[in-house]
Formats: C-alpha cells, sequence, structure tokens
C-alpha cells in the first residue's frame, strides 16, 4: 500500500482554541478518502491543513507533521504555491472567475509560465475532458463561465484544478450547492480522477462517501475517532461514537 499523505500527532489551534487532537491519518494514493462527522467537528480545518490554507488565517498555530511523499508539507523550505499546484483544492460553491470558460482554465497554466496558445489549448481541451465536461461546452468556450449551470461551474473549477497538473485534489463538500443530478454526475467524476489523483473529500453526506470513497475518516469534536475501510466503517464501526453517527443519532 502506498501512502501519498502521511499525518502524524498533528495539532491546530486558531489562537487558544484547539481545533484539532492529535491526528494521525494515512491517506492512501489514487484513492478517495472520505472526511464525515457533524457540523463543527474540524473536517475543514483538516482538510485546509494538507495543502496550507489555513496559512492564510490569522492567529492558526500547527504541530505535527503532514507529510507528502515522505516530505515535510511545514517544512522551511516549502514553496507554498508550489504546493497548493500539487495539491488543489475545490470549494462548496463553485468558484468561477468572472470570465470565459477558456480564461479559467487558461489562468493557471498562465500563471505558471505556459503562453503557447496551442499549448493552451490542448490543456484546456484535456482539462475539461478529463473533468467530463468538454461535451457541453466545447461550442462556448469563450462565452462566460458564469453562464453555466452549477453542476457544470463546478466541473469547471475541477477542470481548472487539473490544467495545473495536481497530484491531490481536495474537495470540501464539492456537491452541497448542486441539485441531485449533478451531484451524480461530480460523483462519477470523482470515481473516474481517482485512476490518477490522490482525492480528499469531506462530505455532510454519508450515501456520498458510503459512493464514493475507499476509506473513510469519522471526526468528532477536533478527534479522528475511527479511520477505515469504507464499506467496514459502515457496515461494522469499531466505536459507538461511529455508529450513533452513521445510524443519524446525533449530528
Ligand atoms: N477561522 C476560524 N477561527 C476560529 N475558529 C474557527 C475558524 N474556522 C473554524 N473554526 C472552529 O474550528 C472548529 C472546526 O471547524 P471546521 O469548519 O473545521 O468544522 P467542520 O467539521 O468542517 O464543520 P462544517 O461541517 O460545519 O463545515 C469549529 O469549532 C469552528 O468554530
Amino acid at each position: 500500500m502506498t501512502y501519498k499523505i502521511t499525518v502524524q500527532d498533528l495539532n491546530l489551534f486558531y489562537r487558544e482554541f484547539q481545533a484539532l487532537l492529535n491526528i494521525n491519518l494515512d491517506i492512501e494514493e489514487k484513492k478517495v478518502t472520505a472526511l464525515i462527522g457533524p457540523s463543527g467537528c474540524g473536517k475543514s480545518t483538516f482538510l485546509r491543513t494538507l495543502n496550507r490554507m489555513n496559512d492564510l488565517i490569522e492567529g492558526v498555530r500547527v504541530e505535527g507533521k503532514a507529510l507528502l511523499d515522505g516530505k515535510d508539507l511545514y517544512g522551511p523550505d516549502v514553496d507554498v504555491v508550489a504546493l497548493r499546484k500539487k495539491i488543489g483544492m475545490v470549494f462548496q460553491r463553485p468558484n468561477p472567475f468572472p470570465m470565459t470558460v477558456f480564461e479559467n482554465i487558461a489562468y493557471g497554466p498562465r500563471i505558471h509560465g505556459e503562453k503557447d496558445r496551442r499549448v493552451l489549448d490542448e490543456i484546456i481541451e484535456n482539462s475539461l475532458k478529463s473533468a467530463a465536461l468538454w461535451d457541453e461546452v466545447k461550442d462556448r468556450l469563450h462565452k462566460s463561465a458564469l453562464g453555466l449551470s452549477g453542476g457544470q461551474q463546478q466541473r469547471l473549477c475541477i477542470a481548472r484544478l487539473l490544467a495545473v497538473e495536481p497530484e491531490v485534489l481536495l474537495m470540501d463538500e464539492p456537491t452541497s450547492a448542486l441539485d441531485p443530478i449533478s451531484t451524480l454526475k461530480v460523483e462519477e467524476l470523482i470515481r473516474e480522477l481517482k485512476n490518477k489523483y490522490t482525492i480528499v473529500i469531506v462530505t455532510h453526506n454519508m450515501q456520498q462517501a458510503a459512493r464514493v470513497s475507499d476509506s473513510t475518516a469519522f471526526f468528532l469534536n477536533g478527534e479522528l475517532v475511527e479511520f477505515g475501510n469504507t464499506e467496514l466503517i459502515f457496515t461494522g464501526p469499531r466505536d459507538n461514537r461511529t455508529e450513533d453517527y452513521i445510524t443519524g443519532r446525533f449530528g
């Protein structure tokens, strides 16, 4: 088994408040890992530690280790911009730039130095194909991305990540603002993308965790209560608190 990310004794504080308590978790390469748990338990905070998005919040302190391919994400020589290229993130609400579909995807590669129009055309087509969006937008590449449906916008945001050749995709409740059909399309896409990428997804939707993930981590009050094979977590959790949560007794 290959681990893409290893988290060891991780603690996170928002000033005096400790939001994550001694988390130990190994994330497998080219698998989908779901983070579940009630509101406020630290799922999003944990996800953000993996590409150092918490750095942007004042008063945050991280202790312990998070390793990507064995290298410390919090080491002194880490280039955070390069790290976020490797470990991309999509959010609850699709957030395309107010630009054309084409420009949305070209933005990242251009920032990273790509100028050749033919190369950009190729990147855009490949990214949209990988995000299962090409057929729907190939005739409107030069129209505003804001004219797309919510589900299409979310797949565009995923295509935008793929354009800079990431290795890990972090998804923070990526379907919570979408209708059921768009949700299923994004779930299908996630299953497809795990052939090439390591995916970590926060979800409130237990069926979604069961449908898309290989491993599931259950968080409660900043602690990782249980982590393991998704099927086992849903059919025979070891901890009573996990069982109570997945059977809907709280949260
Ligand atoms: N920027 C912040 N400053 C201070 N405290 C924060 C900040 N962000 C989150 N917290 C606190 O940290 C804890 C964990 O929050 P987090 O958003 O990670 O939980 P979550 O499980 O993702 O919740 P939800 O499912 O509602 O998104 C909560 O108590 C929250 O109030």
